[in-house]
């Protein structure tokens, strides 16, 4: 199985590449006919159901896409990850974010230990802390109860517990355990985000959780500074200890950093930041917000698609499905992105937590063994809820760019509305767009039709749709903390099968690097401009004049007094 080659070398990949031009003759309109076809494309899952009858695919290709699998070892991979093998071998690490909502009687191994005990440990140390925060066992540094919490955090520490948060608002069951109580994020380091988090926020009232693996990353250490300023300027700098708590993998650093290690949640290095939503990173505001209970059903709905991914056959795993189709659209049909549309708007931040996911992820340009990729690995992710989308950009995906569509929505509204004298409930309606949506895109219109229709001869080519657009439905049963678990979980798997079969490494992600340290540089520049008026020296023509202006166009504002206490907004 350790084999150099290329994934586009074997027979199975030629054998698609080949096949393309079979679908090229095809039109959606066509296939959809069979009604066969379209029932082999439908596969359900503890209530989830997944339809991927509108993929320009016939049952031929997903034979192929079967073959591919097994020439990339998918199996092998999957239970390699699973076994916690070192499998992201630039880091030297496991991929273990399974095992963080593993049942506890279960044993999954990393370096031949079991490492579920101690993702319990864990778990129960926050079920503890968020209980003693919400029952007010916990006070403030004033003896005030804290009702706020900031949690700080960037990437993976922000994105996935952002999601989780925003989709559990409007959960009825979760908005009554989170009564009084408010979550916020603060993850720029654009003082106008510390400006907005602070607004309207009582110190004595607020925890702040500061959330980095490394707790090294620059935002975050900054913006940790920041609040715990703001609370020292205002309690005291003794109610530090009472006011802000960690979560990270670095507890030495968070002790340095004057958090008590009693009060720090422990993760591990084989949690990668965007898989790390169910570890303390997530669970711990999520706890303090909903109480340990929602976030625990959060857990298990993941956990159940983990057992899925691990077991199920590969005509019937979600994941698997999913990832080979996304294969499919962007090695062989040439798609480089792919729009998320849940139909509903408590998923409004699952796009930018899966563009994280999936971006970092597989945004990769070399085989995981080193050598160059001959052909593009990643895709672009991006999407919206409908119906804001449809007002937005799907003009493009209509009759503009082909961009395979994933269209998600959910049976029972968190919060169904039926007004007396409307033909449908809301959520009906929103629905109605759900259904109709995958089909104007398959379906298209024709100029025949539009003439038919007395479209007048000088209007046809505007209104004609060529159909044949790609997408699938995810049909989730309703939108509680389980399914939301299980919805993260699918698309995580999803994007490590793509991984898989790519033959990247899904798990590193040396392209931030970069970026990172010509900031540091820059940095530096600007301090020694701004305190000791030297010149700029040591960037491009570019750089130089922009830094200038800046430098100069700026001198007026509070780069070089210190403040002690942050202003009012
Ligand atoms: O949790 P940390 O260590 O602060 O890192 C934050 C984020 O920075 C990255 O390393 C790069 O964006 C992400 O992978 C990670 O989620």
């Amino acid at each position: 199985m350790a084999s150099t080659t290329l994934i586009c070398e074997t027979e199975p990949w030629k054998d698609l590449r080949a096949h393309v031009d079979d679908l090229k003759r095809t039109h959606l309109r066509e296939l959809l006919k069979d009604d066969k076809r379209s029932e082999s494309m439908t596969v359900e899952f503890d209530k989830i159901l997944l339809d991927y009858s509108r993929q320009r695919a016939t049952l031929d290709t997903l034979e192929k896409l079967n073959n591919l699998a097994e020439a990339a070892h998918l199996k092998e991979k999957i239970d390699r990850m699973f076994n916690g093998e070192r499998i992201n071998t630039t880091e030297n690490r496991s991929v273990l974010h399974v095992a963080l909502r593993a049942p506890r009687d279960s044993v999954i191994n990393s370096d031949g230990k079991n490492v579920v005990p101690d993702v319990w440990n864990v778990l129960d140390k926050i079920r503890d802390f968020s209980n003693r925060v919400r029952t007010g066992a916990w006070l403030g540094a004033t003896g005030k109860a804290l009702k706020d919490v900031v949690a700080i955090g960037i990437g993976g520490s922000f994105l996935g517990p952002l999601f989780v948060h925003t989709a559990l608002l409007t959960d009825p069951e979760a908005a009554g355990f989170a009564k009084g109580r408010r979550l916020h994020f603060l993850a720029n380091v654009d003082p106008i985000d510390v400006a907005r988090n602070i607004e309207g926020l009582n110190p004595e009232t607020a925890l702040v959780v500061v959330v980095s693996k490394t707790f090294t990353t620059a935002e975050t250490m900054l913006n940790a500074r920041t609040l715990r300023q703001w609370i020292s300027a205002s309690l005291g700098p003794q109610a530090v200890a009472k006011h802000m708590v960690a979560v990270s993998t670095n507890l030495k650093l968070v002790e340095n950093f004057g958090i008590d290690p009693t009060n720090a949640f422990a993760f591990w290095d084989w949690v990668g930041g965007r898989y790390s939503v169910c570890s303390a990173v997530g669970v711990l505001p999520l706890s303090l917000q909903y109480g340990f209970d929602v976030v625990e059903r959060f857990l298990s709905g993941a956990s159940s698609i983990d057992q899925h991914f691990r077991s199920a056959p590969f005509e019937k795993n979600l994941p698997v499905l999913l990832g080979l189709l996304s294969v499919w659209n962007v090695s062989f049909l040439g798609y480089p992105a792919r729009a998320i549309l849940p139909y509903s708007q408590a998923l409004e931040k699952f796009a930018p937590h899966i563009q994280q996911v999936s971006m970092e992820s597989n945004g990769k340009g070399v085989s995981i063994d080193g050598v160059p990729l001959p052909y593009e690995a990643g895709e672009i992710d991006f999407g919206e809820p409908g119906t804001n989308g449809q007002h937005s950009f799907y003009q493009l995906i209509h009759q503009g760019r082909v961009i395979p569509c994933d269209f998600i929505g959910v049976v029972k509204s968190q919060q169904p509305v039926y007004l007396k004298g409307e033909v449908v409930s809301n959520h009906d309606e929103l629905m109605s767009n759900f259904f109709a949506q995958p089909d104007a895109l398959a379906y298209g219109k024709t100029a025949e039709q539009l003439r038919n229709e007395n479209v007048p001869d000088h209007l046809i080519t505007h209104k004609t749709f060529s159909g044949n657009r790609p997408s699938l439905s995810i049909l989730l049963p309703s939108l509680n903390a389980y399914n939301i678990g299980q919805l993260l979980a699918i698309y995580e798997h999803r994007i490590a099968v793509e991984g898989f079969v790519w033959g990247i490494n899904s798990f590193d992600q040396w392209g931030v690097e970069l970026g990172k340290s010509l900031a540091t540089q820059v940095r530096k520049q600007l301090h020694a401009s701004r305190k000791k008026g030297e010149a700029i020296r040591g960037f491009n023509f570019s750089t130089t004049k922009l830094l200038e202006k800046y430098l100069q166009a700026s001198s007026e504002d509070p780069h070089t007094e210190e403040i002690t206490v942050l202003p009012k907004t």
